[in-house]
């Protein structure tokens, strides 16, 4: 198989409707059929068109006989009994991906079960969002990405290369490795990461009980660490429980730098606290730049943006028309109204010239 020109979408939230969307705007794909559960996000998939056509049932449907690459964006508990399904209809030589947010658990399960005659080829895209449903898809949403792949042995190489092609032609830059060094790592930076944004909004959770002030004084360094916290219950769920393992291993990491911090606290070591804090900040900014989901640190603004309807839009249309490349851009919803956009840069040069030109139109901004 040289190319992918029909794909079934099983899941149509947001990665799915996301991929979705991608691979229409991006690829030369002429078709997308969709399934889900849920009949509400298939209406609405086909009307943001990330879907050309609705598989209605897994059961007994020709479409799936007719597709080169069916994609299972559903939570990750439910994709064994999908693939069981969905096995028995797909024709051979199929390409069938996930993309699910764990690797090993999925694999234990799936191993015994694949048809010899189809390509099973586990992913993982590493970004999304807080949102759940096709509502937040959006066909930018790979651009940059890193995605991995843990292929099994053996997967043909012109399944994984057309897999490949069509995934690049959407943005995301492959990444291949095991799913038990994938297991380990997205433990660290995404798994960790939001049991501590759920903890941190249980423990202030608390403190707003005794006092009504607390969450309205709450700006960009509680929002900023907490956003996560909103994300799917159902699939954090199933992402916690199935590598639960690697979790409590960074859990307990964790725990002994939290120890490690009170302990300086408590003993009141202001030298120690500082050089904890710089230390910190330079791990921190030697995080490096075009991963998405991390905004560069060091070619950055921050801009105050006006309430008012395409106040994005004017900051962004006034440095495209400059010729100047935003590298990254994420807004920080600090107030309710308005709020502050932040801005990266792929080098000083560029920083420089966006500075120059919102002061000049009036913006209020901070270089840092
Ligand atoms: N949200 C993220 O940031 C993110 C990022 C990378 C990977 N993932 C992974 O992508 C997958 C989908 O996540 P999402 O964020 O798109 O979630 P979502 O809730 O937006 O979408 C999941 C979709 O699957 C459907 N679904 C649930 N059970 C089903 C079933 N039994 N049969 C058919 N459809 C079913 C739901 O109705 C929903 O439309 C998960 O496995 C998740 O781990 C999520
Ligand atoms: O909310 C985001 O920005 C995300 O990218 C979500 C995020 C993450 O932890 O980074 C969440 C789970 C996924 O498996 C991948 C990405």
């Amino acid at each position: 198989m040289n190319r992918i020109d029909r794909i079934a979408i099983i899941g149509v939230g947001l990665l799915g409707a996301s991929l979705g969307l991608a691979c229409k705007r991006f690829t030369s794909v002429t078709e997308i059929v969709g399934y889900d559960q849920n009949k509400d996000h298939l209406k609405e998939a086909l009307e943001i068109g990330a879907i050309d056509g609705i598989i209605d049932n897994l059961e007994n449907n020709s479409l799936l006989g007719e597709v080169d690459l069916v994609v299972l964006a559903t939570p990750i508990s439910v994709i064994p009994d999908i693939l069981n399904k969905i096995q028995k209809q797909v024709r051979p030589g199929t390409i069938i991906t996930d993309v699910g947010s764990t690797k090993g658990w999925l694999m234990e399960k799936i191993n015994n079960q694949l048809r010899s005659d189809i390509t099973y080829i586990p992913g993982h895209p590493m970004t999304g969002s807080e949102v759940s449903g096709p509502g937040g898809a959006d066909a930018y949403l790979f651009e940059n990405a890193v995605y991995v792949l843990t292929p099994l042995e053996p997967t043909p190489e012109d399944r994984q290369q057309a897999l490949v092609e069509l995934l690049e032609e959407i943005g995301a830059k492959l990444l291949f490795m095991s799913p038990a060094e994938h297991d380990r790592i997205v433990a660290a930076v995404s798994h960790l990461p939001h049991v501590m944004a759920c903890t941190l909004v249980e423990a202030v959770g608390q403190a707003a009980r005794d006092d009504d002030h607390v969450f309205s004084l709450a700006a960009g360094g509680f929002k900023d660490t907490t956003r996560i916290a909103a994300g799917s219950p159902r699939m954090w769920t199933d992402i916690c429980l199935s590598n639960s393992e690697e979790i409590l291993e960074m859990i307990r990491t964790f725990k002994g730098e939290l120890a490690e911090f009170e302990r300086v606290l408590a003993a009141n070591k202001g030298e120690e606290l500082f050089n904890r804090f710089k230390q910190t900040q330079a791990l921190r900014q030697e995080i490096p730049e075009k991963k998405r989901g991390l905004i560069a640190s060091t070619y950055e603004l921050v801009v105050t943006i006006p309430d008012q309807p395409k106040a994005i839009g004017k900051v962004t249309s006034l440095l495209g028309e400059a010729g100047i490349n935003i590298s990254d851009i994420e807004l920080l919803q600090v107030r309710e109204s308005g709020g502050t956009l932040r801005l990266a840069f792929a080098d000083g040069e560029a920083l420089k010239l966006a500075e120059d030109l919102l002061r000049e139109a009036g913006y209020k901004l901070k270089v840092k």
